[in-house]
């Protein structure tokens, strides 16, 4: 600690006065946290510390503190310990639980997997996905309008089959085999992470309940779908030596390890399936389905979109290139800000490898922090009309070089972090953009959305990743453009 030079330490700071002994362990508000976190920010400033026992963890809403933990990983800070013991537990063991030199070598196939070559190269992938999107919800509206449909669902479906597509080379259409079981399963993982890593006491251990039972059985029928997928993999390479060099997906690449010094376990495989399948699912589908919540309130953002459609794909188009994607600015945009405004992953758990200074605060080893991403993000602190839906703060002005966001101003665009950031990056990014463009262009193409029920209030479900509750939808064919509108968007169809 001698070299370090702070004026405060973590002792220093305010918080909300907890109960003796237990401290806030009782007052955490399970389903709301992240809300809670926030409302706990607006009285005790950015940074804040709870006490969960003996244990002390500080909150940081600040965008500042934030960024110099995500970036100075994985030397100075790592995920939670608990946490990754929790996650590790239901076997969920690879590169998003991993630290220090297991990580860098999990990271390293999993960025190279998700880069942008790699997304252009699958890209053709993402559009089939796209088109049986398409003939499902064509079958589903030619039925007739749907009144409070699961659209949640269907973006579930598309992300599972885009996901394991990419990482597995393996197509299971759940979007067209309606009945598909693994993504049933998949589902209860993250609400169930949730419950464990909040209980104090690991009462799962010990009392089987028939949800803990269920919950296992879910977690054994995975392992074993995830394990055939292994084998089939195992199969190609054995058939196919050339896969070796050049493996076709990320399964392959970390099966090909085992020909190098430094070979892949079959657990540290199975753990980054796994992983994948659900780091690429549940937040993607969770933040098209936000978008839907989105684009229901705002039946004037569905129009634009299909303006643009219309510009970028011509009438009756279809997209057919990767290029195209980077065309569709205002639909990206309107993605962007529903990341901004419903970031699915609101609260990532941090601790402290050595004594660190941050922003002139000292904390110690082993100190935790949470640091709080939906807090800045919807503050007015650094985002102009912060609490508005406002797709095109995130566009570029004509033939201005304007970086990130106009309505900011003096503000801060990056105090929005949606994907984590520094070395630990969500790696999945451009993948998420990339397929929620193509999604929502599917989307808004040929069908139209608004809320089954206008009075029913949409919440922010906190399950780990955060879902919309109460969101009902009814689903119907596009209806046709008004004059009137085809006078102020310029249509001709
Ligand atoms: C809208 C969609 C998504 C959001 C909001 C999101 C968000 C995040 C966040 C916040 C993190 C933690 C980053 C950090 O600690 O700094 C993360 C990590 C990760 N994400 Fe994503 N993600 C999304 C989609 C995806 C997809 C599509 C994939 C892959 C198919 C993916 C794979 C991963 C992996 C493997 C990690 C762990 C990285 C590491 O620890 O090094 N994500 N994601």
């Amino acid at each position: 600690m001698t070299n370090l030079n702070f004026s405060k330490t973590y002792k220093d700071l305010d918080g909300p006065k907890g109960k003796p002994i237990v401290g806030h362990i009782f007052d955490l508000e399970k389903d709301r946290l992240h809300l809670q976190y926030e409302d706990w920010a607006k009285e005790y400033g950015e940074l804040y510390n709870l006490k969960f026992l003996n244990i002390n963890v500080t909150v940081s809403t600040n965008p500042d503190t934030n960024a110099y933990i995500f970036k100075n990983r994985p030397n100075k800070f790592r995920r939670f310990k608990k946490l990754a013991d929790v996650i590790n537990e239901v076997g969920v063991d690879g590169v998003f639980t991993a630290e220090g030199e297991s990580w860098k070598k999990q990271r390293k196939v999993t960025q190279k997997a998700l880069d942008n070559k790699n997304v252009k190269a699958f890209f053709p992938s993402i559009l089939t996905v796209a088109d049986r999107l398409k003939n499902y919800w064509d079958t589903q509206v030619s039925k007739g309008d749907q009144l409070d449909y699961p659209l949640s669902k269907d973006f579930i479906r598309a992300t599972v089959d885009v996901t394991t597509n990419l990482a597995f080379g393996y197509d299971m259409n759940t979007v067209e085999n309606q009945t598909n079981d693994t993504q049933e399963h998949v589902e209860k993982i993250f609400p169930q992470l949730n419950k464990r890593v909040n209980s104090p006491i690991p009462l799962y251990k010990y009392f089987k309940t028939a949800e803990v039972k269920d919950f296992e059985e879910s977690l054994k029928y995975i392992r074993e779908h995830l394990g055939k997928f292994i084998t089939q993999a195992e199969e190609r390479l054995k058939n196919d030596p050339s896969l070796y060099e050049n493996p076709s997906n990320f399964l392959e690449a970390m099966l090909a390890s085992q020909d190098k010094d430094d070979p892949f376990t079959w657990d540290e495989i199975f753990g980054n399936l796994y992983t994948m399948l659900l780091a690429g699912e549940d937040t993607t589908s969770n933040s098209l389905t936000w978008t839907s919540y989105f684009l229901s309130k705002y039946p004037e953002v569905q129009e634009k979109i299909r303006e643009e459609i219309r510009q970028v794909l011509g009438e009756n188009g279809k997209i057919k290139s990767f290029e195209q994607i980077q065309q569709f600015q205002y639909t990206s945009a309107v993605f962007k800000e529903v990341t901004r405004l419903k970031p699915v992953t609101p609260n990532l758990y941090m601790q402290c490898l050595e004594d660190t200074v941050v922003n002139d605060v000292l904390f110690p080893k082993g100190h935790f922090i949470i640091t709080q991403l939906s807090s800045a993000a919807r503050s007015e602190e650094y985002f102009e009309k912060a609490k508005e839906f406002i797709p095109e703060r995130w566009l570029k002005e004509k033939d201005e070089p304007v970086v990130g966001c106009p309505f900011h101003g003096h503000k801060k665009a990056d105090a929005m972090k949606p994907f984590g950031g520094g070395p630990r990056l969500c790696p999945g990014k451009f993948l998420a953009e990339v397929e929620s463009v193509v999604f929502l262009v599917t989307l808004m193409k040929d069908f139209e959305i608004e809320f089954y029920d206008k009075d029913l209030e949409v919440e922010e479900l906190f399950a780990f990743t955060m879902q919309a509750k109460n969101l009902k939808l009814n689903f119907k064919k596009r209806h046709q453009v008004s004059d009137k509108l085809k006078g102020e968007l310029n249509y001709s169809n």
